[in-house]
């Protein structure tokens, strides 16, 4: 959601600390939130909480020493411009590569998930059609208004976060009064829960990536060091915040064993807000958690795709007119797009590749950009993260780890609930 912030070049007065916080929190809550009860379901409660809580301090750190390497350069400064003075044109070619992986792979994961969950309501209304046609309704909708303009995507993400808030706290505030602590603490199926931990950390990694706004908050806010540390802070802590509840709500309605059952049908979206509107006593409510899930992932398409757009029209030199907008949306979105159709249930796969993707730009770049400025500003008296190398060395095995995970995933060498 960097687009609200696109004017402000200069530090202007009074611009609030909420207005940081929740853009970082309207990047970080999205589709990933959706892959961790089914990807933590193994493992169960008490582990998937204890490694949100590990994964967010990763994070905020990752994050926070990015900060720090921005805060060396003029507010305005981009990722290129970062990774290019610090660490060389190596690193900023895998560095750029990595970014437009990222935004590539969750444009085609929000379109499979939105598919899946445009479908669930259509069910809901009487309607049927095949997930790979509704993938296309929802990207050819939400393509369309970035397609238009900036200025419509931050309207309508601006809405729709307000949406996000209000369906939330109503259906799972409902789902967290009618939890079922044996559900949550004693849980059944198989007495093994701890070696299916590895296996989930790179979706908690893509849930917490928000990264790409760190330099839009420094253009934002200029130098303003204190706000952009509490705006990162309190905008993460909400997203960790709000996957608690959701983990509670999920797996305090949902028996550990009927997991298996959705990650048999592929573990999508839609198929696990099917099986909580199940156990959901009103069919008010019931809509409520759809249309939250639903804009969940609307705006994060919106906010990724409008970020790949500028990258793209960028990088290929399409202008504003018209005709380069619209060269600039072929590009965009027609790739993923054509994926969605061929793979309509790929939503799980495509978040743990933008995990993957995600810990050299979001996690190993960033922790390496603070431990080259350091020696490049010897002097400087500016931010600087507590901890000194030991915390860059823990950020960036944190990485390494977790990277390693994926890998080992997809090869079937790790264990994997099913
Ligand atoms: N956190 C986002 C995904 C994301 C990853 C990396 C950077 C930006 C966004 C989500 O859950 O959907």
């Amino acid at each position: 959601m960097a687009n609200h912030m696109n004017a402000a070049k200069h530090k202007p007065a009074g611009k609030s600390l909420l207005g940081g916080a929740m853009i970082i929190a309207g990047t970080t809550v999205g589709a990933g939130m959706f892959s961790l009860p089914v990807v933590g379901a193994g493992m169960w409660f008490g582990y998937s909480i204890l490694m949100l809580l590990g994964i967010w301090f990763c994070m905020l750190m990752s994050g926070l020493l990015l900060l720090e390497t921005n805060l060396h350069f003029e507010p305005g400064a981009s990722f290129d411009t970062l990774s290019k003075q610090t660490l060389g044109q190596f690193w900023r070619i895998v560095n750029g590569v990595s970014i437009a992986f990222v935004l590539y792979i969750l444009t085609y994961a929000y379109i499979s998930g939105g598919g899946s969950i445009v479908n669930h309501s259509l069910q809901g209304m009487g309607i049927e059609l095949p997930q790979s046609v509704a993938g296309l309704v929802f990207a050819i909708v939400l393509a369309s208004i970035v397609l238009i303009s900036t200025k419509a995507v931050d309207r309508i993400t601006t809405i729709m976060l307000g949406g996000m808030i209000i369906t939330f706290f109503l259906a799972i505030g409902n789902l967290l009064i009618e939890i079922d602590v044996t559900k949550l603490l004693e849980p059944d199926g198989n007495n093994s829960f701890s070696p299916y931990l590895w296996a989930a950390l790179p979706f908690g990694l893509a849930s917490f990536g928000y990264h790409g706004n760190v330099p839009s908050l420094v253009k934002y806010y200029g130098k303003d060091s204190t706000t952009i540390i509490k705006a990162i802070f309190v905008g993460t802590f909400i997203a960790l915040v709000i996957y608690a509840c959701w983990l509670v709500a999920t797996m305090g309605n949902i028996p550990r064993s009927q997991f298996i059952d959705i990650i048999a049908q592929g573990g999508n979206m839609g198929v696990l807000v099917g099986a909580l509107s199940e156990v959901m006593a009103s069919s008010w409510l019931n809509s409520m958690l759809t249309l939250f899930a639903n804009l969940a992932v609307a705006s994060s398409f919106l906010g990724v795709t409008l970020g790949l757009f500028d990258y793209l029209a960028d990088l290929f030199g399409f202008d504003d007119s018209r005709s380069g907008r619209m060269k600039t949306a072929l590009v965009t979105f027609v790739p993923p797009t054509i994926l969605g159709l061929l793979f309509p249930d790929g939503f799980l796969v495509a978040i743990g590749f933008a995990a993957l993707a995600a810990t050299v730009w979001a996690v190993i770049v960033p922790a390496l950009m603070a431990y080259k400025s350091r020696q490049l500003f010897p002097d400087s008296t500016g931010f600087r993260v507590i901890g000194g190398t030991p915390l860059i060395i823990l950020v960036v095995l944190f990485g390494i780890v977790t990277g390693a995970c994926h890998l080992l995933a997809m090869a079937n060498l790790l264990p994997q609930y099913s």
